[in-house]
């Protein structure tokens, strides 16, 4: 039985969270995202055009004497932010801290959109979701979590991002340092392959919950906390100048005074998003007016609790007790 822990980085505005892990033999280091939005390990690869690479790291399946070639396997993968990816498939070890998986399915890149070429610090993502949406075909794929859940002292991880700084995750086990107070717990729907869950209600401010289910994912790859426009508009009209800026695609408002708290249910719990978490970043140089970090999920389908809501908090993605925990940082 094991358990393990790895450091993950936040890029400049927390825009996304990035991890170290090595595949092969001798092992070849690369950072990926840990996306708990979806559920494909794919990355930057020597298979690629030269021109598609910019500063990444890449996995050469030649230089590792453990990978094999899953034969006739392919992957394609399109995002929410419509960036997109596709390639072929490698089993080979993959190491995340001191947990070792060895017969993994790497996603190795032959083809990846501009988004992923212009991110030069990301070299491909790890997918935490559930194995049910892996895009390899004709066979889809197990998540490194799913091949290792069974030899972990727990079948869960968590999720401790920060505001930031250097965030982390685990593997087995709940670390009691890394909270406070209770753990609130909900159940989880995994029919749709992500980690989704009701929350009851919601408040603007120091002003009462509002009964108004939101349900949604737990997503740590999408920046921003995403919800019904319903709630952003009630949230919104709360802050003097705040409007939507079609320029740029969302709320924007003045970055100063600092807007109200953002407060949704989670069962009996209650998690707080920090008036100055909402202030995402200054949409100009002379930082007048800040982009708002809670924007609508409209055409979605569902509501997104990103990064802006999960770095409030320490997450547990519990698939034993197919529930999510989410506890008070220490
Ligand atoms: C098996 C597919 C899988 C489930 C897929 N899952 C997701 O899209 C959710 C997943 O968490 C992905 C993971 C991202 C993908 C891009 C690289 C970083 C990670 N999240 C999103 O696409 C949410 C929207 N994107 C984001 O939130 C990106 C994340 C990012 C960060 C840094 C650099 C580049 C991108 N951030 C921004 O767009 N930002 C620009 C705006 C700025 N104010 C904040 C930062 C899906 O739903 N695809 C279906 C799908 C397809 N086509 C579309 C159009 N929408 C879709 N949902």
């Amino acid at each position: 039985r094991q358990t393990g822990t790895v450091e993950t980085d936040a890029e400049k505005h927390d825009v996304e969270y990035l991890t170290p892990i090595s595949i092969g033999t001798p092992p070849q280091n690369l950072i990926v995202d840990f996306d708990t939005g979806s559920s494909d390990l794919w990355v930057f690869s020597t298979e690629m055009a030269a021109k598609d690479i910019k500063g990444q790291a890449v996995y050469d399946p030649n230089n590792s004497s453990t990978s094999e070639k899953l034969q006739g396997s392919t992957w394609q993968i399109t995002y929410g932010d419509g960036s997109s990816s596709s390639g072929d498939v490698y089993l080979d070890t993959v190491t995340i801290g001191n947990l070792t998986v060895p017969n993994q399915a790497v996603e190795a890149a032959t083809k990846v959109s501009d988004e992923f070429t212009d991110d030069a610090n990301n070299d491909g993502l790890l997918g935490l979701g559930f194995s049910s949406i892996n895009t390899v075909q004709p066979t889809p794929q197990n998540t490194f979590f799913d091949n290792i859940k069974n030899n972990l002292d727990a079948p869960l991880f968590t999720a401790d991002l920060k505001h930031g700084a250097p965030g982390s995750y685990n593997f087995g086990y709940i670390d009691p340092a890394a909270y406070v107070g209770n753990i609130s717990w909900t159940p989880v729907d995994s029919s749709q392959g992500f980690w989704s869950f009701t929350s009851p209600g919601y408040a603007v401010g120091t002003e009462a919950m509002r009964n108004h289910s939101i349900s949604g994912i737990a997503d740590t790859g999408t920046t921003l906390l995403l919800l019904p426009k319903s709630v952003v508009k009630a949230y919104y009209e709360e802050i003097q100048g705040a409007q939507y800026d079609s320029n740029q695609g969302g709320y924007v408002f003045p970055c100063s005074p600092t807007p109200p708290d953002f407060v949704f249910g989670v069962s009996d719990g209650i998690v707080t998003v920090p008036g100055d978490m909402v202030s995402y970043a200054p949409v100009d140089s002379a930082n007048q007016d800040c982009f708002g970090g809670i924007q609508s999920d409209t055409g979605i389908g569902f509501s997104i609790f990103g990064d802006v809501a999960l770095k409030t908090s320490f997450v547990v993605f519990d698939a034993g007790g197919l529930q999510l925990g989410w506890g008070a940082k220490n």
